[in-house]
Parts: structure tokens; C-alpha cells; sequence
């Protein structure tokens, strides 16, 4: 079995005359934290939402253990184990925080409409099992004495770990997290940080990342590529990646 989970290689997006992103490679290994960082408009979203599946490459190839998912839509790319988050926490906001990880397994729950009608016993072991799930997921994430609470009055911090417990409910191999440090105090950033590590350690998820924390995202990947201009700049390990004059100048822009 190959190391490599999710391979990107010339990957190119335009939007009408603008090249967002061009010729992006890169690789993320099975139960590894790979981060995509780089200044404002540099092309991270695009290139998250063209291995999402929410944008059609213009070119390139994205295989996810080997197999061509470039082109499909998120809902096909999510079947091959990959799911994200996004920028701005999406929940369905008026349901519960239970309802909201019971509907996450719908598309997995191995009945049909049929099964459904008719509450056939292998019916209701899915809606069991998916209930033992969300129970599981609950408690994982500290947010049992919130099960019954619609998902909208929850603290910003919890609606982003709802967010990732509904896509971890789905059992994915690649977990993408668009910038999930975003609008948490530092107890939380903190708390985040020990989440990530336990999800690659008890569940042998890889995590693809965009962040601007860098000291979020200097503390948990295993690389980093940085993006300028949407191409990347360099790949590395996050010391060499700190110290590199070319992602400092990027940063910091030419004097
Ligand atoms: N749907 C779109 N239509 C047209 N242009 C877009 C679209 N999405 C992104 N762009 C442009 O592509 C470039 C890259 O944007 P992108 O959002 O990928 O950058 P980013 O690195 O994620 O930035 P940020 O850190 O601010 O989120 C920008 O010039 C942006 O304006």
C-alpha cells in the first residue's frame, strides 16, 4: 500500500481571465496533518474547494488512494472518504446537536426509503447503530449536555467541534479543515490542537489544513506548503519551512 493518500499534481483553476491557482503539486500521506498556508488570495480556498469537489479543476489530476476524484461532485468525493469543514461553521442551525449528527449518516446508513416506510428490523439496527454513533461522537467531543440543543445556540466553539464530529461520524480518511482556528480564544486553539492530534492518533485520519495561526499550524503538521500568487513557494517541515527567506518575504512583503 502506497504512503501517499491524496495526491494534487498540476493543478490549475482560472476563474474567466484570472489564473487563481497554477500547477499546484502536492501530497498528503496516510495519518498525516499537512498544512496549506500563505498569504491573502494566494489560492488556498481554491485549491481546498478543487479537491472538495466544489470546483472543477480547470486542469490537473487529484487521486485519493490512487483513484481519479478530480471533477466529481463533493457528495462523490465524500463516498471516497474525504470531507471538510468550512471558513464560516455550516450546521443545520435549527435542528439539534443530535439531528445534526443522525442526518450527517443518512447518505451512509445502509437502508433505503423503502426499509424506511415500512420500519423493517434492518431499518431500525441502522437508526440504532446511528444513534450509538452519535452518542459516541457526543461524548467524544464534550458536547453530551448539548445533545438536545438547537445547533445555532451553541458557543461558537462547540458549533466548530460539532462541525468536525459531523464529518468524522462519516468515518473519513482525509479530514480538510479550512481554517478551523478561526474565531476561537487561545483555551480553545489549545483544545483544538489536542483534537487534531487525536483524531490522526485513534482514528488514523489525515488532516488537510488551511490556517493563518501560525502558531496552530507550526504546532500540529507534519508539512506545510506555502502558496504565494497561487503557486506554491515551498514544502517542508514547519522549522524549515519558518526560517525560509522566501516565505518570510512573502509574509512580510518586499520592503
Ligand atoms: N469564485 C471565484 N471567482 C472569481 N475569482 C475567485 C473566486 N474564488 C477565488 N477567486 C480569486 O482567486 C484568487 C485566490 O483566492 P483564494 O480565495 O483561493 O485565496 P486564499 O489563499 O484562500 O485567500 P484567503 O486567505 O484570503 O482566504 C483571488 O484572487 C480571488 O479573488
Amino acid at each position: 500500500m502506497s504512503d501517499v493518500l491524496l495526491s494534487v499534481s498540476d493543478l490549475t483553476m482560472r476563474f474567466g481571465g484570472l489564473l487563481a491557482v497554477s500547477k499546484v503539486a502536492f501530497d498528503v500521506r496516510r495519518d498525516e496533518v499537512f498544512a496549506i498556508i500563505g498569504p491573502n488570495g494566494a489560492g488556498k480556498t481554491t485549491v481546498f474547494n478543487c479537491v472538495g469537489g466544489f470546483y472543477k479543476p480547470t486542469s490537473g489530476n487529484i487521486h485519493m488512494d490512487g483513484k481519479p476524484i478530480h471533477g466529481l461532485s463533493s457528495h462523490k468525493v465524500a463516498r471516497h472518504g474525504l470531507v471538510r469543514t468550512f471558513q464560516n461553521v455550516r450546521l443545520f442551525k435549527k435542528l439539534t446537536v443530535l439531528e445534526n449528527l443522525l442526518v450527517a449518516q443518512h447518505a451512509h446508513i445502509n437502508t433505503n426509503l423503502l426499509h424506511g416506510l415500512l420500519k423493517t428490523p434492518s431499518y431500525r439496527r441502522s437508526e440504532a447503530q446511528a444513534l450509538a454513533n452519535a452518542v459516541q461522537w457526543l461524548e467524544f467531543m464534550g458536547l453530551r449536555d448539548y445533545a438536545n440543543r438547537e445547533a445555532g445556540n451553541l458557543a461558537y466553539g462547540h458549533q466548530r467541534r460539532l462541525e468536525i464530529a459531523r464529518c468524522m461520524i462519516t468515518s473519513p480518511r482525509l479530514l480538510m479543515l479550512d481554517e478551523p482556528a478561526a474565531g476561537l480564544n487561545p483555551q480553545e486553539k489549545r483544545d483544538l490542537s489536542a483534537l487534531i492530534d487525536r483524531l490522526r492518533k485513534e482514528f488514523g485520519v489525515a488532516v488537510l489544513l488551511i490556517e493563518h495561526d501560525m502558531s496552530l499550524v507550526m504546532g500540529i503538521s507534519d508539512r506545510i506548503m506555502v502558496m504565494e500568487h497561487g503557486q506554491p513557494i515551498t514544502t517542508g517541515l514547519p522549522n524549515d519551512v519558518r526560517t525560509d527567506p522566501r516565505v518570510i518575504k512573502a509574509y512580510l512583503g518586499e520592503e
